[in-house]
């Protein structure tokens, strides 16, 4: 592991000097993780595009006045789960807006409509629903939650998650990226990643970087991580996702990271935060992405075969095959995993309550055989 001053000193490296620091990188990863780069098969379930908050960035947003701004019905919610466990997707991501109802009519209206008052209860019901008619895991990523909502949501859910985005305060000011973000303070997703790991929840966390934030607050995000990670050891990944500007957002203007930006931040990511974490940064937001297999990552997150990244919906996900040849060409195999990484599966019951487990076991295996399957297809 690096200091936090070393770390901080990177920041202009390029060159040769990103060179090296990637190649350290990179060999704190094959020895931590091997030769295997993961994936996980998912469909995505955006649950409402309605959200209290208005982050300068977000296109997933839609404004109540909107026609397109709405939440799923719990038949669309099953069709999607079906049709993705038919391609044999194993993972049910749940992505939505944080708590609509308390800023729109609309949302409260739709919610009576469905039966509910709560985004998070319609939530927990369409998690429910999924775990008993799909062979799918549920991993949520609903923004800041409170342990109670954390507590709530455990049984339905093999594994959550939530950015933390970035430590910085600054961002919450007029014209920043987190302006009139109540979700988006640093005080309530360090709360949020702090109380996952009170309950035993694996969780997933990341910064987005290009956000108007500092080098600096980059670091300090990792070692926030690393910090609460330290205390529970329920972190089970770090993503590391390049902010990409979208036309009609408030930083439709804004620089985009470029990829040595992206390689700098994930190197230092891998020799910040502990060797168990896995480190992931997605293929479909960088063309060049087979780069950061050289940087240290050793995980692609989720990748559909059937829906599209609702979250950055003009960046098409690559071809499987083509992330398996991408691995491959730089001495890797690609394997599948599960939305729950392996070591947090066999912890007696610790991260699993007793109805995922037995589900989770009969994924694994089809995970590993459809894992040979890719080995098989490239060999
Ligand atoms: O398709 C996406 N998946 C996102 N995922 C899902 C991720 O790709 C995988 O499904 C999980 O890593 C499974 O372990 C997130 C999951 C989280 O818990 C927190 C944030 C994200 C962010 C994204 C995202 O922007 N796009
Ligand atoms: C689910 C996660 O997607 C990320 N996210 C939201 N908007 C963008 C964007 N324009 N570019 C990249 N990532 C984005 C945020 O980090 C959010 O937490
Ligand atoms: N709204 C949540 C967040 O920003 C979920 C992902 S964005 C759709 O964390
Ligand atoms: S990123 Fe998440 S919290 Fe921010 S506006 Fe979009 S949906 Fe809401």
């Amino acid at each position: 592991m690096i200091s936090v001053s070393e770390a901080i000193s990177y920041e202009f490296a390029t060159g040769p000097d990103l060179y090296a620091l990637c190649q350290q990188a990179a060999s704190a990863r094959d020895n931590a993780w091997g030769t295997q780069l993961t994936f996980s098969k998912k469909v995505f379930i955006p649950l409402t595009n309605m959200c209290r908050d208005s982050c300068g960035y977000c296109t997933f947003v839609q404004s109540p006045d909107s026609i397109h701004s709405n939440y799923m019905t719990p038949e669309q919610v099953l069709k999607t789960a079906h049709e993705g466990a038919a391609l044999d997707c194993k993972e049910a991501l749940f992505s939505l807006g944080e708590r609509p109802e308390e800023r729109h009519q609309k949302a409260r209206d739709l919610l009576a409509a469905l039966g509910y008052d709560s985004t998070l209860d319609y939530l927990h019901d369409q998690c429910e629903s999924v775990l008993t008619h799909t062979t799918l895991l549920p991993h949520v990523n609903a923004g800041a939650l409170s342990f109670d909502e954390l507590k709530r949501l455990k049984p339905v859910a093999a594994s959550m998650g939530m950015m933390l985005e970035n430590v910085s305060n600054e961002l919450l000011k007029k014209g920043q990226a987190h302006y009139a973000c109540p979700d988006k303070t640093p005080k309530r997703r360090l709360d949020t990643i702090e109380q996952a790991g009170r309950l035993d929840i694996a969780f997933t966390t990341g910064i987005l970087i290009g956000i108007g934030e500092s080098w600096e607050e980059r670091v300090l995000s990792l070692i926030a991580i690393r910090d609460r990670h330290l205390a529970y050891g329920h972190v089970q990944e770090v993503i590391i996702q390049n902010f990409r500007a979208k036309a009609g957002t408030a930083m439709a203007g804004c620089q985009e990271p470029d990829l040595d930006d992206m390689k700098r931040t994930i190197a230092v990511a891998r020799l910040i935060l502990p060797d168990d974490i896995s480190i992931q940064a997605p293929p479909n937001l960088e063309v060049e992405y087979g780069s950061y297999i050289n940087a240290g990552i050793n995980d692609w997150g989720g990748i559909s075969p059937l829906t599209k990244d609702f979250i950055n919906p003009e960046r098409a996900w690559p071809q499987i095959s083509s992330v398996a040849q991408a691995c491959e060409g730089l001495g890797y195999s690609l394997a599948e995993r599960l939305t729950i990484y392996d070591r947090f599966q066999h912890q007696e019951q610790k991260y699993l309550t007793p109805n995922l487990t037995q589900r989770v076991a009969s994924l694994m295996s089809r995970a590993a055989q459809a894992s040979r399957q890719l080995q098989g297809d490239i060999a």
